[in-house]
């Protein structure tokens, strides 16, 4: 995934500003930063749920943009790419009236058209691996906050993603839900060959789960590197400000 010289504006507000980012297949990237530094901006126009305001981002080698011919790609053309990119926010967007397996069957059996036996085997399979094969037949609002939002990274992980986006994805959450929801992302980034960009205010998960973390602020990378780096030799005083900022709280 390549974000190429991207600026980002909300009417006269500047958000992004000359953004280069690079995501290598298979690399887990996390975004760290201040409030409103444009972290959440990147994940959405890595979905083309904003468009940028200059630049280009490529992704699997193509502009998720513009076509060969420099035209605005179509909604079907943008809707290819985004299939195989999958995205968790902060909410967890379950539907309130379906249980967890008919929340999980839905895509692979609309989207992928795949059988609704095959499509149950799939959905068992991942709430396996989230640790939550008990709850198969229960509603959304039966579930704790920790336990919905490791349904909602199942029902992502579930249309095999090759990048998979996480937005603040425990910040809804209480500190131990909090916990078994990461647990389930690190399992996610030391068992599958997933590329994984994350946007999170947890340190500590941040610097665990990690390959380089990218620093945000006022729109801007200021500095990238190993979380060994960022953490133990940050170079940027706005770094360093921003870690005991966060590290005191
Ligand atoms: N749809 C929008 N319309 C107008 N302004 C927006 C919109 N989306 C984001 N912004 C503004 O863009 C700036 C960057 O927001 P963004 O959510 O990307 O920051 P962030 O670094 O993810 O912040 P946080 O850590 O608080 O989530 C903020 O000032 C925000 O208010």
């Amino acid at each position: 995934m390549e974000f190429e010289r991207i600026s980002k504006f909300f009417g006269a507000h500047r958000v992004l500003v000359d953004l280069d980012l690079q995501v290598q297949p298979g690399e887990k990237v996390t975004l760290i930063g201040p409030s409103g530094s444009g972290k959440t901006t990147v994940l959405r126009l890595a979905m083309t749920l904003e468009k940028p305001t200059g630049g280009d981002i490529r992704i699997f080698g193509e502009s998720i943009l513009f076509d060969s011919a420099g035209k605005p790609l179509s909604t079907s053309q943008e809707a290819r790419i985004r299939r195989r990119c999958g995205m968790v926010f902060q909410q967890f967007n379950l539907f309130p009236h379906l249980t967890v397996l008919q929340n999980l069957v839905l895509a692979p059996t609309t989207v992928l058209r795949q059988s609704k036996e095959q499509a149950e085997n799939t959905a068992l399979e991942y709430l396996r691996m989230v640790g939550l094969e008990g709850k198969v037949h229960a509603y959304p609002a039966q579930l704790s906050g920790g336990q919905q939002q490791r349904i909602a990274i199942a029902r992502a992980l579930i249309l095999k993603p090759e990048i998979l986006l996480l937005d603040e994805i425990t910040s809804a959450l209480d500190p131990e839900l909090a916990g078994e929801v990461l647990d389930v992302v690190r399992g996610v980034a030391h068992e599958t060959k997933v590329t994984l960009l994350i946007v999170t205010h947890e340190m500590r998960f941040a610097r665990e789960v990690s390959d380089r973390i990218a620093v945000f602020d006022a729109g801007r990378i200021i500095e990238q590197g190993s979380p060994d780096k960022i953490f133990s030799y940050p170079e940027c005083d706005r770094t360093r400000a921003f870690l005991q900022s966060v590290l005191n709280h």
